[in-house]
């Protein structure tokens, strides 16, 4: 299976979260499950937060973010009757809007789940709610609002 931002134009591949081009950045890669999306991915240890075994928030945040405009092109696409992996120049979307809750401690050195839900396409704006996981334990959710790049933007 193809991985939606293995469908991204080359000049928006070079993303620190979740680029293909990017040799040093995270290299998230988001898919579709079922009618929702999911990522998975393990920070390294170094990305801790003020306790040692936890994860650091802005490496949650980050983890929701690339897995949320990922997910905004795939669910925009399908809602356009097209699929996103076969389309060979995509639409881009980029976060206006990220309101990220912390549930609970997120463990280190545990393979994190990333899932994303539509909750509408209007126009250029996708709406989403997102979650991540720690096996069956939700340890933040968020609120995204994602915009297509018009395809004059830089
Ligand atoms: C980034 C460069 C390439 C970068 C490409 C790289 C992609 C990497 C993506 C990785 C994930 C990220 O971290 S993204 C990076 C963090 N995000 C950014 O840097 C985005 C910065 N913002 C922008 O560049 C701009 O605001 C755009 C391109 C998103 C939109 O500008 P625009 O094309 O002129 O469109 P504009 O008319 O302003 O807005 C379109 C519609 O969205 C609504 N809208 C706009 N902003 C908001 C908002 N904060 N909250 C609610 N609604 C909003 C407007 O009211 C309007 O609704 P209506 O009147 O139509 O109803």
């Amino acid at each position: 299976m193809k991985a939606f931002q293995d469908c991204y134009p080359m000049k928006y591949a070079h993303c620190y979260g979740c680029g293909r081009e990017n040799a040093m950045g995270l290299q998230l890669k988001s898919y579709w499950n079922g009618v929702d999306t999911q990522a998975h991915f393990t920070p390294g240890m170094q990305y801790s937060g003020g306790v040692p075994g936890h994860v650091y928030g802005g490496m949650i945040a980050s983890l929701l973010d690339c897995h949320g405009t990922a997910s905004a092109a795939a669910f925009a696409c399908r809602e356009r009757g097209k699929d996103m992996t076969q389309e060979a120049n995509p639409a881009r979307f980029v976060t206006v809007s990220l309101s990220v809750n912390f549930k609970r401690p997120t463990p280190q050195g545990v393979e994190l789940c990333m899932r994303a839900q539509l909750l509408g396409v209007e126009g250029r704006k996708v709406r989403m709610s997102l979650c991540l996981l720690a096996g069956d334990q939700v340890c933040a959710t968020a609120d995204m609002l994602a915009i297509e790049l018009l395809p004059e933007a830089p």
